[in-house]
């Protein structure tokens, strides 16, 4: 089987990609978008991407690109994300950091702490920033790697551990081409189409509880201007289950909303 994921080697999302399959063979593509677009190739079964981070928030690209693409969402799971600083030199000396949006999110409080002040140079993923910081001849750029990237490209490290979050974590998603089987457990996400007003989730909510099913996420996103306001919904029951259908039909009659697969309940909620 193969399988589509952030690259180039060294990101969170190909340690990710090796826990949710470990026998497949790992392809890398340069951005989320990338991802998505390959998985429409017919050699390639499924795509790991991240979705939500409990300090940096929603991967936006990757909500943007769920609602594009008639995937659907197959499975997910959680890793404890913990970043380290590589580079030569003081790190309050360096001219440029290299680092992904959600990695120096994640990691804002413990650099200001660290004296690093310089211009942050943004790239597509860590393992970018790993590969970017290899090709530095002046020893003047540092960069912001996952343990895994500074192993593989050999980088000297200035600090380990440096997310602000000692609980920092990233939840990743595992999308396939088809809808999958119902195992007894499992929930169904959504992408519920809303301004964010109290009433509305409440109205959802009920909704759900009416037919017996158990709203485990709802959270409201707001991405960059231009995009509709949406909530992005997890709740009990598959989508081939009767009460399922029954909510659906329901919120339809208010929302536009799109189912965007269904999946073995994560043991967290
Ligand atoms: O850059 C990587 O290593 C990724 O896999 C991407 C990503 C993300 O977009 O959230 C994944 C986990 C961390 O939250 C930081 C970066």
């Amino acid at each position: 089987m193969k399988l589509v994921t952030l690259g180039p080697k060294g990101t969170f999302s190909h340690q990710a990609s090796k826990k949710a399959h470990k026998n497949a063979e790992i392809v890398f593509a340069d951005s989320i978008d990338a991802v998505f677009f390959r998985l429409g190739e017919k050699e390639i079964q499924e795509a790991v991407v991240p979705i939500q981070n409990n300090r940096s928030g929603f991967v936006e690209e990757t909500v943007v690109n769920l609602m594009k693409y008639d995937f659907s969402i197959r499975g997910c799971l959680t890793e404890k994300i913990t970043h380290f600083l590589a580079g030569k030199g003081k790190p309050e000396e360096a001219k440029s950091l290299l680092a992904h949006p959600h990695a120096f999110a994640q990691c804002k409080e413990t650099l200001d702490a660290l004296g690093v002040h310089c211009k942050v140079v943004e790239t597509l993923s860590n393992g970018h920033s790993a590969m970017q910081l290899k090709l530095d001849q002046k020893g003047e750029t540092i960069a912001i790697v996952s343990p895994l990237a500074a192993e593989i490209y050999k980088l000297p490290v200035l600090k380990e551990h440096i997310e602000d979050d000692p609980e920092n974590a990233t939840t990743f998603l595992i999308i396939g081409k088809e809808v999958k089987k119902a195992t007894g457990n499992d929930c169904s996400a959504f992408l519920i189409f809303s301004d964010p007003l109290k009433a509305v989730e409440n109205q959802i909510r009920a909704l759900a509880k009416e037919k017996k099913c158990e709203v485990l996420k709802l959270e409201n996103l707001l991405l960059q201007e231009g995009h509709t306001p949406l909530y992005f919904m997890e709740m009990t029951g598959h989508i081939f289950e009767e009460k399922v259908q029954e909510v659906i039909a329901n919120l339809k009659q208010k929302f536009l909303l799109k189912h965007l697969g269904s999946y073995e309940r994560p043991n967290h909620t």
